[in-house]
């Protein structure tokens, strides 16, 4: 038996849509992700488990861990008989990389079972071109760092998906999800297809400048450069009272604040845990719309995904 955890993560970073995300772990030492366990059985089996399970299709082929398990049996040519239990315990549709989560785990643990028939680049690709069918694109900003931890670049060039750059080590996230849905498909169909040359330049010279200050340890300047001009000004209508939410953080002390992947999770960076837990506080008594929702404390994952218990 073989279980596996793939950490729930945060896309964009504001300045690099689809091109910067990074893995999440709580400070308080809790998992904040899937996972799944495998062993061998007489047919394949699909169990859910986990909070958000009610929160999935009922039709186990509608269910991305059976399209895992289907496209990994067709690339090795082989049926595999197995039990997997998913334990679905990232929301849908949160920004948080739900969908990530459960591809990476499923994959990670079906390779692991098979003695490792696929290697990183083969499967990272494939976790790709899975994430991009329920989406709608390919975007790897969420099954890279889920897979790989750290704070991920996304290159694809060269076979080459994503590399590790260096973050700021003393920067706490915190991240906040009221409790509602976004389909990541619609946040996305609601962007334009074009951008002025203006946006361009200018989204450029914020990414580009963004690098440059985590490799040259400047972490001012890449607070200020920390902006999203290509997803914010058209997503901040799904998300409840950004406008207001946005002041109040910084008011209360965080020193930057955006929407986590395709929203509606929104998160803050702060570089003092006081400060952190008084925005905590804040965000749980006003920015929660039901008793799903929740908000932690987190710093960077650096493990990715792994084999964890038994
Ligand atoms: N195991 C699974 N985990 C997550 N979503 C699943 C799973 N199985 C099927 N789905 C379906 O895939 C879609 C995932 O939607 P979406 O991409 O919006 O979620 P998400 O991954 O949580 O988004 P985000 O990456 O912004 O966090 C939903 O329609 C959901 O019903
Ligand atoms: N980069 C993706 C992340 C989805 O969570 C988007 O913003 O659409």
């Amino acid at each position: 038996m073989i279980k596996i955890y793939s950490p729930a993560s945060i896309g964009n970073l504001n300045v690099g849509f689809d091109v910067l995300g990074t893995a999440l772990a709580p400070i308080n030492g809790k998992l904040l992700g899937d996972c799944i366990t495998i062993q061998s059985n007489q047919i394949f089996k699909l169990i859910i488990k986990g909070n958000f399970s009610f929160q999935l299709p009922k039709k186990i082929e509608q269910n991305i861990v059976w399209k895992c398990w289907h496209y990994f049996c067709k690339i090795i040519k082989k049926k595999i008989l197995v039990l997997i239990i998913l334990e679905k315990n990232m929301p849908i549709g949160s920004g948080l990389g739900s969908s990530a989560c459960s591809i990476v785990s499923t994959l990670v643990a079906i390779n692991k079972f098979c003695n490792k028939p696929l290697n990183q680049n083969k499967l990272i690709h494939l976790m790709g071109k899975i994430e991009g069918e329920i989406s709608g694109e390919p975007h790897y900003d969420n099954v890279a760092p889920c897979y790989y931890g750290g704070l991920q670049l996304i290159i694809q060039e060269n076979n080459l998906i994503s590399q590790s750059i260096p973050f700021f080590k003393h920067w706490l996230w915190i991240i906040a999800w009221p409790g509602i849905k976004i389909p990541t498909s619609e946040a996305r169909l609601i962007l334009p297809n074009e951008y002025s040359k203006h946006t361009c330049i200018e989204h450029s010279r914020l990414l580009a400048g963004f690098i440059h200050a985590l490799y040259t340890n400047q972490d001012h300047l890449a607070l200020k450069l920390m902006k999203d001009i290509i997803a914010e000004p058209y997503r901040i209508k799904l998300i409840p009272k950004f406008i207001t939410i946005k002041k109040k953080m910084l008011q209360l002390g965080a020193i930057n604040f955006g929407i986590s992947g395709s929203g509606p999770t929104i998160f803050m960076i702060c570089d003092n845990k006081k400060i952190a837990i008084k925005i905590t506080l804040w965000l749980e008594n006003n920015y929660l719309k039901n008793k799903n929702g929740f908000v932690h404390i987190c710093k960077i994952d650096t493990q990715g995904t792994r084999k964890i218990g038994l």
